[in-house]
């Protein structure tokens, strides 16, 4: 049954269905607006994920997409150094969408915001000639607690990051190709957040903290343009997914007319496929520059990873998810070197549209 069939209320029903408990709130779901418990500070945000721009569907699926959809905006409210608690659900699809798609994409927004620790408290249902989901996330700081800023950093101040850099990228450019980019383009479909390593890095004493969406050093540069201070990156520290080099090798054959086994695209839902070839079968080394050239890039120009990223000063412990890449230091606002060398940053302008 498609949604134009089924009806406003019907695919409301499917939307609202799992909504959750509300809590301690006054008025949760159903109403004009939901009215939320007494705060001291509500963190809020909001970011669009729009068929075309952000996802195909024929890359990913429903209900990663609906992960997808409440990853990245939790990843902001984190960023804050807040947990979130609320998710709105701005919804605009085509009428021939399947009740089923509607169905999938709902659990998947249910699964990541209860993995967050959050629950739906409303959304909105429209059509339109392509999929958008607009996610509003909230969340609170403890009484007293100060944000995480993201114009905090001080020179002297050690920088550090969650997760791999890079792998969401390497995931849609293996996907791009016609590869089914097994655990990349999983990380691809549905950002890893690290729930809880805000309120670590605002326990801890961070100065600063921002998610990474555009690309590492773009959101470096945005940080340290906030903050009035120049980063210094330190390649040899950066954490590296050794998957990257095999997607690299994979896509540098693949560019050469090598290596690549036409009709290879599986299922875009499938997760287990191993879809890198071993790095055996081709014709570049994974210490070839072009590979490393390809990986680095990744690494500090791929978007959408949702690490968070931030700026410790001298004497905080610095929680162990964060690895520590690099310095703050007085210099030019927004400026980022890699091993002394001063880099302008790639990555995606949200405006282009492009990177
Ligand atoms: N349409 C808008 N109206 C008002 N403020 C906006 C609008 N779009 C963005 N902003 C504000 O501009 C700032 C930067 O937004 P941006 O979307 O680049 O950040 P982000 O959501 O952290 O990153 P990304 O969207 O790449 O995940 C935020 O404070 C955001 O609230
Ligand atoms: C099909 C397809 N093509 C390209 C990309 C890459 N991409 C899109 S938006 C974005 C950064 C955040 O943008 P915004 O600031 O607009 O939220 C990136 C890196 C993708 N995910 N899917
Ligand atoms: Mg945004």
């Amino acid at each position: 049954m498609t949604v134009a069939e089924a009806g406003e209320a019907a695919v409301l029903e499917v939307l609202s269905g799992a909504a959750g408990d509300v809590g301690d709130d006054p008025v949760g779901n159903g109403d004009d607006a939901a009215v939320l418990g007494p705060a001291d500070a509500t963190v809020v945000t909001t970011d669009m994920l729009v068929e075309g721009t952000h996802f195909r569907l024929d890359l990913t699926n429903w209900r990663d997409l609906g992960r997808r959809a409440v990853a990245q905006n939790v990843s902001d409210v984190l960023a804050m150094g807040a947990d979130c608690s609320r998710i709105l659900v701005a919804l605009a699809v085509p009428g021939h969408t399947e009740m089923d798609q509607i169905a999938h994409l709902a659990a998947g927004i249910h699964a990541e915001a209860a993995r967050s620790g959050a629950v739906v408290v409303g959304g909105d249902l429209t059509s339109a000639g392509v999929v958008v989901v607009g996610v509003t996330a909230i969340g609170t700081l403890p009484r007293g607690a100060a944000p995480l800023r993201i114009d905090g950093a001080r020179p002297g101040d050690r920088i550090g990051l969650t997760g791999l850099p890079g792998r969401s990228a390497a995931g849609l450019a293996l996907l791009l190709a016609g590869h089914p980019g097994g655990d990349l383009a999983a990380a691809h479909r549905v950002p890893h957040t690290p729930i809880g390593s805000g309120t670590a890095a605002r326990r801890a004493g961070a100065s600063a903290l921002t998610d990474v969406s555009d690309g590492l050093l773009r959101d470096l540069s945005g940080l340290t343009r906030a903050s009035g201070v120049t980063a210094d990156l330190d390649a040899a520290a950066l954490p590296v997914d050794p998957g990257l080099r095999r997607a690299a090798v994979t896509l540098t054959d693949g560019d050469a007319g090598k290596g690549k086994v036409k009709g290879q695209k599986q299922s875009p839902g499938d997760d287990d496929d191993n879809a890198v070839p071993a790095a055996a079968v081709s014709t570049h080394d994974e210490s070839d520059p072009i590979i490393s050239a390809r990986v680095m890039d990744w690494i500090l120009d791929g978007g959408e990873d949702h690490g968070l990223l931030g700026t410790f000063p001298p004497g905080v412990e610095v929680p162990a998810e964060f690895t520590l890449i690099g310095t703050i230091r007085e210099g030019a606002p927004g400026e980022v070197t890699v091993d002394g060398v001063a880099r302008t940053p790639g990555g995606w302008d949200s405006a282009r549209g492009a990177n």
